[in-house]
């Protein structure tokens, strides 16, 4: 892997790459600031009116339906269409995607899209996919390992990386695949957390070659940083600030020491 999270942060923190973060209202200040404190540079700009020339100038686009509506999704679809336009990485997180038909039509034609890389925990991914999910709402109910499958077909289906989080991460592209360890049992207690890493991954893909490494490079920050923030956390308000600061704290060379990230083998259909 020439592409460690290491080298990609360090590029990251050199050239700070725009991110065009189309996010809900609950995640647009935790993903900002997250953002900042890892090192890159967040915009959130959503209407229809301004998204697509927006995407043309960003290095990124990540678009997130947590609170969707027909004018954010006219912002997502010409936002889209700007970063294909200007052949940039764009990130597609379908918060909730298994509750209502509203949302598994948008989750649906925005996949279709063929999104650079799809981050999603186990039950959106699930649902996605076309199986059955346990998501209730927001929160995943679904463990990682049932969603393996689904996520490489749908990697398959869309030329796309998809990630699936959770206790351990999981990311393939349909024919690489990795594992990636560590964060915190808190994190999923903190509302947007996911949301901040689906923008995390847009920064990463701003700057990498390879949007594999790229997911696996914002998932191992992740990973990293919340794993420090959890010692000395009493609980998920405590880790709050905590995981900014050690999202800022990690370097390059403590990521690469640090992240545990297995590759896993994948058999050829
Ligand atoms: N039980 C857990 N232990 C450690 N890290 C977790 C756990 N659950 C989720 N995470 C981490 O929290 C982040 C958000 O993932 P997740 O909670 O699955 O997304 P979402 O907020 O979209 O449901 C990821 O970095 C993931 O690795
Ligand atoms: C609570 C909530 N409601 C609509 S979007 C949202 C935030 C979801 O954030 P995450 O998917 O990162 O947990
Ligand atoms: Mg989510």
């Amino acid at each position: 892997m020439t592409e460690t999270p290491g080298t990609l942060l360090a590029a990251l923190r050199a050239e700070p790459p725009l991110v065009q973060c189309i996010t809900n209202y609950v995640a647009m200040n935790i993903a900002a600031n997250v953002l900042l404190a890892a090192g890159a540079s967040p915009a959130m700009v959503a209407d229809a009116e301004e998204s697509g020339e927006f995407a043309r100038i960003a290095g990124a686009l990540t678009v997130n339906i947590g609170t969707l509506s027909p004018p954010f999704v006219d912002g997502a679809r010409a936002a889209i269409a700007g970063a294909e336009a200007a052949g940039r990485p764009w990130v597609l997180d379908p918060v909730a995607c298994q509750a209502t038909a509203y949302r598994r039509r948008v989750s649906a034609e925005l996949a279709a899209l063929r999104p650079t890389i799809i981050r999603g925990n186990a039950s959106e991914i699930l649902s996605l996919a076309g199986e059955a999910s346990r998501g209730q709402g927001v929160d995943g109910r679904d463990p990682v390992a049932m969603a393996e499958d689904g996520a490489r077909r749908l990697a398959r289906k869309y030329a796309s990386v998809v990630v699936v989080t959770g206790a351990v991460d999981f990311v393939t592209d349909g024919v690489r695949a990795a594992r990636v360890e560590g964060g915190s049992p808190f994190m999923p207690m903190n509302t947007a957390m996911g949301c901040s890493l689906t923008c995390l991954c847009g920064a990463y893909a701003a700057v990498a070659g390879d949007p594999f490494d790229a997911a696996i490079g914002a998932l191992a920050h992740f990973a990293v940083a919340g794993s420090h923030a959890h010692e000395g956390a009493a609980g998920p308000g405590s880790f709050a600030p905590r995981f900014l600061d050690a999202l800022h704290a990690v370097t390059p060379e403590r990521l690469d020491a640090e992240a545990s990230i297995q590759s896993v083998e994948e058999v050829s259909e």
